[in-house]
């Protein structure tokens, strides 16, 4: 039977990156994307922008809703100080396995829960199933029309705290125009662009950093 791209993406990592480092994980898929076939992690160019947003804001609690292969889940959990977690929230079933997988080699399992399922049902679970207060930084990189729900969702389950931060992939490209609507006009953030390209390409894409004021 015909394999799936992210199992095409979970060998390239196995054959050429080291195990227990996670950059060479990262640098893996990123050459696998640009030599072999295109993917939707957010990729080098971006990366790095997450890669500054992370390291700046030094999270303990993270929330990721997409998780795809576990390229940003990666790339997140390996500037994480020693005691902090990442919850990454995955509604597709055959990402999820192979993002286990890619986390795995990485060596990363310890700082990082993959948790299947939808986030409108798994947002209102946080506090009583997996013990978080608020999260420090949310990356949002799901379904596009869901940003902006999620966003009121967390919100309103009060897993938002002052000075959290929300960082959002691929506001221009496929674009979220009624999530950017709101966190830009929005007096309960305070909104910045960082203007990209989407992964892999030369067409524009980029990063919404909203810090909540509460
Ligand atoms: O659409 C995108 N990503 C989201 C996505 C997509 C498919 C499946 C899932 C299933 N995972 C899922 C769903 C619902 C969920 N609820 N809670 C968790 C959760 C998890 C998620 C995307 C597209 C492009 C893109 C494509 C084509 C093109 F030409 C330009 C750009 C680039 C990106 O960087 C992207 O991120
Ligand atoms: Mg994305």
């Amino acid at each position: 039977t015909q394999s799936t791209r992210p199992q095409r993406l979970l060998h390239a990592v196995q054959k050429n990156a080291t195990r227990g480092d996670p950059r060479s994980v990262v640098k893996a898929i990123d050459n696998f994307c640009r030599q072999k076939e295109w993917a939707m992690n957010v990729g080098d160019e971006k990366g790095c922008i997450l890669d500054s947003v992370v390291s700046e804001v030094n999270p303990v609690t993270v929330l990721e809703l997409g998780t795809y292969c576990g390229y940003s889940t990666v790339r997140i959990a390996s500037l994480l100080p020693p005691r902090a977690k990442i919850i990454t929230l995955e509604f597709n079933p055959d990402y999820a396995k192979i993002a286990r997988q890619v986390i795995a080699w990485a060596g990363l399992e310890d700082k990082i829960q993959v948790v299947e399922g939808p986030s409108g049902e798994w947002i209102p679970k946080m506090k009583e199933q997996f013990g978080v207060k608020t999260f420090d930084l949310v990356f949002l990189d799901h379904w596009k029309d869901r940003y902006l729900p999620d966003t009121k969702l967390l919100e309103d389950c009060g897993l938002l705290r002052k000075g959290s931060i929300l960082l959002a992939d691929n506001v221009i490209c496929p674009g979220t125009p009624d999530y950017l609507e709101y966190v830009r006009n929005s007096p309960r953030y305070k909104s910045q662009y960082f203007k990209s390209h989407l992964e892999y390409t030369k067409a524009e894409d980029g990063l919404e950093k909203s810090v909540f004021l509460g």
